[in-house]
């Protein structure tokens, strides 16, 4: 998950291959309280996890339900079969509905039926978020509530340490149309209390969001409980009902995130070598609402075929066709058909979305206003939103690798591109689904980056979803972000490197290492590292196939030579000269060169060494050349050493490390010096922070990104 304030995506033009995505979220939250209220134990695979599943586990822990972590997905629970081991407890649910709702019916009919009281919070969104239709239906069966702020609203108070009776001989009421959750919430709580008779529910106004009824009723009928459905307004669960595990469930891939990846390709030509974009663990007999999103889908020109478990999506129609839909049946999918409309031939409505307004943020609202930074028009209502995209005779990402005619530079400052677009931020509202649709625009056809704002938002229900949207998006390498960090022996770089590409998310491009590993090689080998043998040009090729036939893997924080972790050894002051040696053999730069270069992924790359921004990578965008006074460096090499127990001499290290200087600087192939555009730093009188910040405002100034 990239924890960062912002995460800039390059443009993107292409998109191809696999990918598996995480559980439902919806499922996963009604599983885990179904399984907690069932009798037996029940295995729960393919869990999601992410924000909001935290927040239940941690709920349903609290109120005394045993949960083991039985794998990377998987957890088994261990049913509380109806009956309260905790009678008094605080719930903190954060922002997350499909925990704050159903856990406010469960409790609230637990504690009057058992004597016990409860207290549900949330972040303050969740405080401004409508639960005021739930709440009248359980006082109407006689369960205190009592809402501690706002009527209406969380926080909440459920029982009150006594046992109520509950009315159960008249129809629950309750309203359909701000929220189907209320519906499923009541769904879920009244089998814990319907023994004597049957309970009733009446929907009093028209039921939105249907399909999550729909996952509700097939999920109780899981776990043995079977309710009668009279149409949508009218839900019958049978006297006598008791919750009974089924053992072992597995939980479908999310059809929301589904969503996503569906819309990618559709944008996004597919990149050769691949058959389009192919989505694993959801299929088109999902149980889940959403996975209708595919006919949305369809009728803007998506290809989309599948079977139980997978999709594979192709571009069709291009552009994408504009349409006018009523998208109450897929409310948290059709968000996304909002930023493929940016990519459509003219103006898409999007109908019956009121319940937009009171999700994680006001969903209309804030797709107008983002969309409307993108360059598109945008017209929004209390219950529709209308999209015409940014003026142009076609919209849609380049056909191949070409850069678009008309198109930025990648790494241009400016902020309008062909076709009316704009060089965005895009502010995320702590909503994840801003950020996922958001992405997308980054298939823009004018070439533009996209910045998303506080990216981690979605651990909600996707937290991989960048890494897994960039394991299938594919650009031209020049398009990748590189900064390259070169300087002398200890001036810092592989310090400032590392701090940049984690405060940006970053890949990094510990080049030194690669000549390091070279040498250690070269000496397990048996291998003379002498200057005077690395000049016999036999040897020199000898040492230039070891160095193409390195069998190394790098793990995060840990380097491996042949399966062996060789990260300490490498740091040593003697692999360090060693490497100084062999790093003036051509035969070993030439060998290493396409090693390097394969590190620019997605999103971007730091690199740090000699020879980064002269020979490696000649076009990146800042290249910074970092220095400091040979004595300061010998201070700080020393001080680094002795700090890890290693002995260390001052005036030796000084030497040396001007012994290094000089052979870096004075060899014929690819010698350290500053690059011609590269922005000298000398570091000698700032501290680490400083130099980090004094090379963020430069990459940040030269991302021109316009301030909100
Ligand atoms: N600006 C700075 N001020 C003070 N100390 C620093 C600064 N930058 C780095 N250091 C310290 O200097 C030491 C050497 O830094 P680092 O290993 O990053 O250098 P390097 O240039 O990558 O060296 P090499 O090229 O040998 O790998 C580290 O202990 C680091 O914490
Ligand atoms: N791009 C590079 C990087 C390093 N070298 C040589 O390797 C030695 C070790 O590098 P460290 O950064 O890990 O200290 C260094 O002294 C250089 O001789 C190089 O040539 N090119």
């Amino acid at each position: 998950m990239f924890d960062i304030p912002s995460l800039d995506l390059p443009s993107l033009i292409s998109a191809g291959g696999r990918v598996r995505l995480p559980g439902s979220k919806s499922i996963s939250n009604r599983v885990l309280l179904l399984a907690a209220l069932s009798e037996g134990p029940t295995l729960v695979e393919d869990l999601l996890d992410s924000d909001d599943t935290r927040v239940m586990l941690a709920a349903l822990r609290q109120l005394g339900c045993a949960i083991e972590e039985t794998g990377p997905a998987s957890v088994r629970v261990q049913g509380l079969g109806g009956r309260l081991p905790v009678r008094e407890a605080a719930l903190f649910l954060g922002n997350a509905g499909t925990a704050m709702r159903p856990l406010t019916a469960a409790l609230s009919l637990l504690a009057a039926a058992q004597g016990a009281r409860f207290e549900l919070s949330g972040v303050p969104r969740m405080h401004e978020r409508p639960i005021g239709d739930l709440v009248d239906a359980l006082r109407q069966l006689g369960c205190p509530v009592a809402c501690l702020q706002n009527e209406g609203y969380p926080p909440l108070r459920l029982g009150d340490g006594t046992v109520h009776p509950l009315r159960l001989d008249e129809p629950i009421r309750v309203r359909g149309d701000v929220s189907s959750q209320f519906l499923t919430a009541l769904l879920l709580a009244l089998p814990l209390v319907a023994q004597e008779r049957d309970a009733v529910i009446e929907v009093t106004t028209e039921l939105i969001s249907k399909p999550y009824i729909e996952i509700t009723l097939k999920l109780l009928q899981r776990f043995g409980v079977d309710v009668r459905r009279e149409g949508w307004q009218r839900f019958t669960i049978p006297r006598g009902s008791r919750y009974a595990s089924p053992g072992r469930i597995a939980v479908e891939a999310d059809a929301s995130s589904a969503s996503y990846f569906i819309a990618l390709g559709a944008i996004a030509p597919a990149t050769p070598g691949t058959d389009g974009v192919v989505i694993e663990g959801v299929g088109t007999d999902s149980i889940q609402g959403d996975i209708r999103f595919i006919e949305a889908a369809r009728l803007m020109g998506a290809e989309v075929e599948g079977d139980g478990n997978r999709l594979r999506v192709r571009r069709g129609a291009w552009p994408l066709k504009a349409i006018d839909l009523d998208c109450n049946h897929i409310p948290d999918a059709a968000m996304t058909l909002a930023v493929m409309a940016l990519y459509a031939d003219g103006t898409t409505t999007l109908r019956n979305i009121a319940s937009w307004r009171v999700k994680e943020t006001d969903r209309i609202a804030a797709m107008a206003i983002e969309g409307r930074k993108l360059g598109a028009t945008i017209e929004e209502g209390a219950d529709f939103i209308r999209i015409t995209p940014p003026a142009g005779p076609a919209a849609g990402p380049p056909q191949g690798g070409a850069a678009p005619s008309g198109s930025s530079e990648p790494h241009a400052v400016g902020s309008v591109g062909a076709h009316g677009w704009r060089r965005a931020s895009i502010h995320t509202y702590d909503d994840h689904r801003v950020a996922m649709c958001f992405s997308l625009a980054a298939f823009n056809p004018a070439g533009l980056p996209v910045r998303i704002e506080d990216p981690k938002c979605v651990g909600k229900t996707f937290p991989d979803y960048f890494e897994t949207l960039f394991g299938v998006c594919h650009t031209p390498a020049e398009r990748i972000p590189v900064i390259c960090i070169d300087g002398p022996t200890a001036s810092g770089k592989g310090t400032l490197a590392a701090e940049l590409a984690s405060r940006l998310g970053y890949h990094l491009l510990d080049s030194g290492a690669l000549y390091r590993l070279v040498g250690l090689a070269a000496e397990r080998e048996g291998l003379s590292t002498t200057e005077a043998d690395l000049r016999e040009p036999a040897h020199a090729e000898r040492l230039g196939r070891l160095a193409a036939g390195l069998d190394v893997r790098f793990t995060p924080g840990k380097t491996w030579l042949e399966g062996e972790d060789v990260t300490e050894a490498l740091r040593a002051e003697p692999a360090g000269m060693a490497a100084s040696r062999v790093s003036a053999v051509p035969q070993v730069r030439a060998a290493l060169v396409d090693l390097q270069l394969q590190m620019r992924h997605l999103p971007g790359l730091v690199a740090d060494g000699r020879d980064m921004g002269t020979v490696i990578f000649p076009g990146a965008p800042l290249k910074i050349y970092l220095t400091a006074s040979a004595e300061q460096r010998a201070q700080r090499r020393h001080k680094q050493l002795i700090s890890k127990g290693i002995p260390a001499i001052l005036d030796d290290l000084l030497a040396d490390l001007k012994a290094r200087d000089a052979r870096d600087m004075n060899r014929a192939h690819a010698p350290l010096k500053p690059a011609e555009d590269a922005v000298l730093l000398d570091n000698s009188e700032l501290d680490i922070e400083q130099s980090v910040q004094f090379v963020l405002n430069r990459w940040h100034g030269q991302q021109a990104f316009p301030v909100r």
